[in-house]
């Protein structure tokens, strides 16, 4: 059963995984997909072609290797580097070009990037424009309701993208202004979703599958946007997927199979990454892997210290045991 299509790409789950930069790397990403992620968004690519020699962009310029269709992220706030991202992303295999206006991080939006273009609709008109121009392959938005609580023009935006031929919008149910404050509101998504045609994904503290079901019936979105609650959890996309299929829920994923999962990760990452930097974004993942497993502080703070991708791998197999 399709979900939803995004131009020649049909997409048959509504579960997706958000954009996270430091997090959605191509091995978190093939792994979500393996778990039921319907669709898979790069971390966001800078448009700063210039900037593309540093180890974090030579790694997030790798598209090949990825699950179909190969949505990649670009920020930046210049029309013109944007379109040239956009251009060299697809002839690096991008499938989809993704525009970020959601993110508030500081270094995006103190150069007038990410969520901080949602102040300038004039700007957010350019960009727009010049991407879709300048590439043949679908091009999908993410923004948040707006740029503040007085100026909550998410819907403005989400026509205007509309009619440029933005083909989904997803959408972060906070404004600029609220950064990661407060909670989401969901209101303005199911607005939204109410005065365009466009598959519509609702984003923001969906953290497990009965809050999945109400945001989306309550949105009535074609797609939900899972972020956090999928670090050290991915296999919530299937937990997800089954709750909305059948209203119950899955047991939780057992011992052996969490062991098998963590593992193969980690693997992944020392191979994508090499030993050097896997052992450290290892270090990353597998602290929120602990958060939902017992005996994780003194765990932690050993596998932390550990500098060596064999040693890293005959101690995770060591913890597990002894659970
Ligand atoms: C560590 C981190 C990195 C993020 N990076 C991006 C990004 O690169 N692009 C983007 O559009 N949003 C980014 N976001 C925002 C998420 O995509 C998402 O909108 C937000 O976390 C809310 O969803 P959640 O409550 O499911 O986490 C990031 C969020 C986090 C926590």
């Amino acid at each position: 059963m399709m979900a939803f299509a995004i131009g020649p790409y049909c997409v048959d789950k509504p579960v997706i995984l958000a954009p996270m930069a430091g997090v959605t790397d191509l091995p978190f990403r093939r792994l979500c997909h393996d778990q039921g992620a319907g669709l898979v968004v790069s971390e966001m690519v800078t448009s700063d072609v210039r900037l593309w020699n540093s180890t974090k962009s030579r790694h997030r310029l790798i598209h090949d290797a990825e699950v179909s269709p190969r949505s990649v992220q670009i920020a930046g706030g210049d029309p013109k580097m944007m379109a040239e991202a956009a251009q060299q992303n697809v002839e690096l295999g991008a499938q989809i070009i993704d525009i970020n206006m959601g993110c508030p991080a500081k270094k995006v939006c103190n150069k007038a990037a990410g969520s901080a273009l949602l102040k300038d609709e004039a700007l957010v008109r350019e960009i727009l424009e010049s991407v879709v121009n300048s590439v043949s392959v679908p091009v999908t938005l993410k923004i948040r309701t707006g740029w503040s609580l007085d100026q909550k023009n998410g819907l403005t935006i989400a026509k205007m993208a509309e009619d440029i031929g933005i083909q989904a919008l997803a959408i972060h149910g906070r404004t600029r202004e609220c950064k990661f404050q407060g909670t989401a509101e969901y209101d303005t998504i199911a607005e939204i979703k109410q005065h365009l045609s466009i598959p519509i994904f609702a984003n923001g503290d969906i953290k497990d599958p009965e809050s999945a079901k109400f945001v989306k019936d309550y949105t009535n979105a074609d797609g939900i946007m899972i972020g956090r609650a999928a670090q050290g959890r991915p296999w919530i996309f299937r937990e997800i997927n089954h709750y909305l299929e059948t209203n119950e829920l899955l047991a939780p994923p057992s011992l052996s199979e969490v062991r098998q999962l963590v593992i193969n990760h980690v693997n992944a990452l020392h191979q994508f990454y090499g030993d050097y930097l896997g052992v450290r974004i290892a270090r990353k993942h597998v602290g929120w892997y602990l958060q939902t497993l017992a005996d994780k502080t003194q765990f932690r703070s050993l596998f932390n210290r550990i500098d060596n991708t064999q040693e890293q791998i005959d101690r995770l197999e060591e913890f597990f045991v002894c659970l």
